[in-house]
């Protein structure tokens, strides 16, 4: 951790140098007497990427889940701007499945693919259950796998894949859909430090590159090195959130 991030640092927020996708406001979340998130306000721009740390039951997941949608808080807001702008803690469960199932990507430590299907069809999935025909979804899908450095591999089944190609072929599907914002938890967390630091890559690439927003939940230095904003987490409050210098005019100049 580079000394600019020290414990003792006061907490810095900055404003986003582009418009907001994504605004929190008072976030809180208990499971009994844990208090996973104690207030925690937050703006992401549009084309940022976000690491979240902190230390095991620091409210990283937690912060995520809330954020997209995957759990309700108990108070507070979340807001999603560009196309129709939403209150995601307004709606009921089945309109949040909905919601992140339309406009949101999601890549998990273990990329959740459905074995039985091949990686073109798991890519295809979340397009076709959107009402996309099947055609269309499939080509879609191996364009993204191609675009991953995955062309020849789409009838594989996941079994047949490597851990770093599995996360690819995950990375593909949360894109295919192109998605507002994407959502990874531990995303290399399964992945030795190589194919982590590749997978990563392509993560960041495929989202950044594209002018999307990617907020990642990590323990890993190296993989919140390649984001341009990071956001500390500590006892369910943000610690602080710094943008690197340099990151905004990254962003800027691959959008
Ligand atoms: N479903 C749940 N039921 C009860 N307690 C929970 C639940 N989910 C999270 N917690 C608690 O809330 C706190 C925050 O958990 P969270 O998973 O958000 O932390 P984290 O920072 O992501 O941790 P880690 O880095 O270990 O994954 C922890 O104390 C955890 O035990």
């Amino acid at each position: 951790m580079s000394s600019t991030h020290s414990r003792t640092s006061p907490t810095i927020t900055p404003s986003t140098s582009t418009a907001p996708v994504l605004t929190a406001r008072g976030l809180t979340k208990s499971y009994g007497s844990v208090h996973a998130l104690a207030g925690v306000d937050l703006e992401i721009g549009r084309g940022e990427s976000v690491a979240v740390m902190g230390p095991s039951g620091s409210g990283k997941t937690t912060l995520l889940h809330v954020l997209s949608g995957i759990i309700a808080p108990d108070a507070g807001s979340v807001r999603l701007h560009g196309g129709e702008p939403l209150e995601i803690t307004s709606l009921g469960e089945g309109e949040r499945a909905r919601l992140r199932r339309e406009r949101l990507g999601f890549v998990f430590q273990d990329g959740l693919l459905l074995p039985e299907l091949t990686a073109v069809e798991n890519v295809a999935m979340p397009l076709m259950l959107r009402g996309t025909a099947r055609a269309e979804a499939q080509q879609v899908a191996a364009s993204w796998l191609s675009a991953l450095g995955l062309a020849g591999m789409e009838e594989r089944r996941p079994g047949e894949l490597s851990g770093g190609q599995r996360q690819r072929v995950a990375i593909a599907r949360a894109q295919a859909g192109e998605p507002d914002v994407v959502f990874a938890d531990e995303p290399t967390g399964a992945l030795d430090s190589d194919t982590s630091s590749s997978v990563m890559d392509a993560l960041i690439d495929s989202t950044v590159s594209r002018g999307r927003t990617l907020v990642v939940v990590t323990h890993d230095d190296d993989v919140a090195a390649r984001c341009g904003r990071l956001v500390r987490v500590r006892d369910g409050r943000i610690l602080d959130d710094v943008r690197r210098p340099d990151a905004a005019a990254h962003e800027e100049a691959t959008r």
